[in-house]
């Protein structure tokens, strides 16, 4: 049975609810994307620091007057993590146990999932922890929660590509995502399973089947690639690490991966040999990660913290937040494949736009890299697709 363990003092959030000057959503700074269009003044966050982030898109939207309202720290939003007690899920289940804007953090796995709320409820931060274990008690664990992030799956070992997971990963998120069909179409769904270039039309095409897809609120997390680039970058050129935002489309895997170099804010120039070898370190990053682990997995703890920050986002633009960009996997017009990771505007319904112009005046280098993958992505869309045509002939059959 599920079983809620805790429920921790609202006044313990003094320490961690920022207090924004600016704008009237809370959030913990550190998690915040850069790429805002206005400047953000965030008070305390759960790290005591003070942050300012800077413009990084070009339209500039005035904050609207604060109601009494985002004046004051919300903690109200469900989030459900499913595949909870795994290298990813345990320390997302932290960070979101830290935000000021979650209310209930809804664990799942189909093992060793009580031990991980049990533990993660004695922190002392607003949201009530509870913890659901098995298909049996799915229904109950996705019931009314506004967003729902998909780890579970199996990670790579050296020498395999992401596309080697599909046998086993396409059939996990297959079943959650009927589940999340049938408990809470509503929800922003964040898929992280890889491989995410195809788990996602996967997900997409069950949603369809079940009558329940809504594009605007499925999201691939490719936060990790635009983490990286970041990161990368701000090394490379010595810059603050806290301005830097490298917008990175495409998909999630290999080539696919392309971060638009030409694109970093603040504006900086590259050569072309750190081009090629920054551009090459992004790509691989995640088999850096894995070969480095040596068997025991792939990144868990930078990738929770891009998905932590991807929920962030999601929590403030459904809050309200009208400033909310990010670069994710998502159904897309603005090439001829009908999923690709842009920066997206998310809004309380979701993706509200797509952002095209990054893929404007892009160099000659990125512009060859992007016909170079699309092949690539249209054959994990297309398999994706494929595999979840064949099941529902198969249930069809039966
Ligand atoms: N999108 C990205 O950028 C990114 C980054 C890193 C890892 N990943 C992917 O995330 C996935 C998880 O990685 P990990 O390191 O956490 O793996 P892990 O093996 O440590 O954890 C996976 C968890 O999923 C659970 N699980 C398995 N089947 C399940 C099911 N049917 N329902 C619910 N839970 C289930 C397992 O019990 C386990 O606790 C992998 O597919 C990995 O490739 C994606
Ligand atoms: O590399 C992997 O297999 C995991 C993930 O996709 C990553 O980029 O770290």
């Amino acid at each position: 049975m599920p079983s809620a363990v805790t429920m921790t003092s609202v006044s313990a959030q003094a320490a961690l609810v920022s207090r924004p000057r600016s704008h009237g959503i809370t959030s913990y700074g550190v998690l915040k994307a850069s790429s805002s269009s206005v400047n953000f003044e965030l008070g305390s966050s759960f790290l005591g620091k003070t942050t300012s982030l800077r413009a990084s898109v070009t339209t500039r939207v005035v904050p609207k007057a604060k109601s009494a309202a985002q004046i004051l720290p919300e903690a109200s939003y469900k989030v459900a993590v499913l595949g909870a007690a795994g290298g990813i899920g345990q320390p997302l289940g932290l960070l979101i146990k830290m935000s000021p804007l979650v209310s209930e953090l809804r664990l799942y796995d189909i093992a060793n999932v009580k031990g991980v709320a049990a533990d993660l409820s004695h922190c002392n931060t607003p949201s009530q922890v509870m913890d659901f274990t098995g298909p049996a008690e799915l229904a109950n664990c996705l019931k009314g929660v506004d967003v729902v992030v998909i780890p579970a799956g199996v990670p790579r070992k050296p020498g395999m590509t992401r596309d080697d997971l599909f046998n086993i990963n396409a059939g996990i998120v297959k079943s959650l995502i009927e589940a999340v069909a049938d408990n809470c179409p509503e929800a922003f769904i964040h898929i992280i399973s890889n491989p995410v270039n195809s788990t996602v039309p996967i997900a997409a095409e069950i949603l369809k089947q079940k009558g329940v897809y809504n594009p605007k609120k499925l999201f691939g997390v490719s936060t990790l690639d635009v983490v990286r680039a970041n990161t990368f970058v701000a090394q490379k050129k010595d810059l603050k690490l806290i301005d830097v935002d490298v917008p990175v489309v495409g998909g999630h895997a290999g080539i696919t991966i392309l971060p638009l170099l030409s694109k970093t804010r603040p504006s900086v120039t590259f050569t072309d040999e750190e081009t090629e070898e920054l551009t090459k370190r992004i790509q691989n990053a995640g088999t850096e990660v894995v070969e480095a682990k040596a068997g025991a997995g792939s990144a868990t703890l930078s990738m929770a913290y891009a998905a932590a920050r991807f929920v962030e986002s999601s929590l403030r633009a459904l809050a309200g937040d009208p400033d909310v960009y990010e670069c994710t996997y998502v159904q897309s017009e603005l090439t001829e494949l009908p999923f690709f990771a842009s920066r997206v505007k998310i809004g309380k319904n979701g993706v509200e736009s797509i952002i095209s112009s990054d893929l404007e005046g892009v160099t000659d280098y990125e512009a060859k890299a992007l016909e170079a993958l699309k092949p690539e992505l249209k054959a994990s869309i297309e398999k994706g697709i494929e595999f979840a045509h064949k099941q529902q002939g198969a249930a069809a059959s039966v």
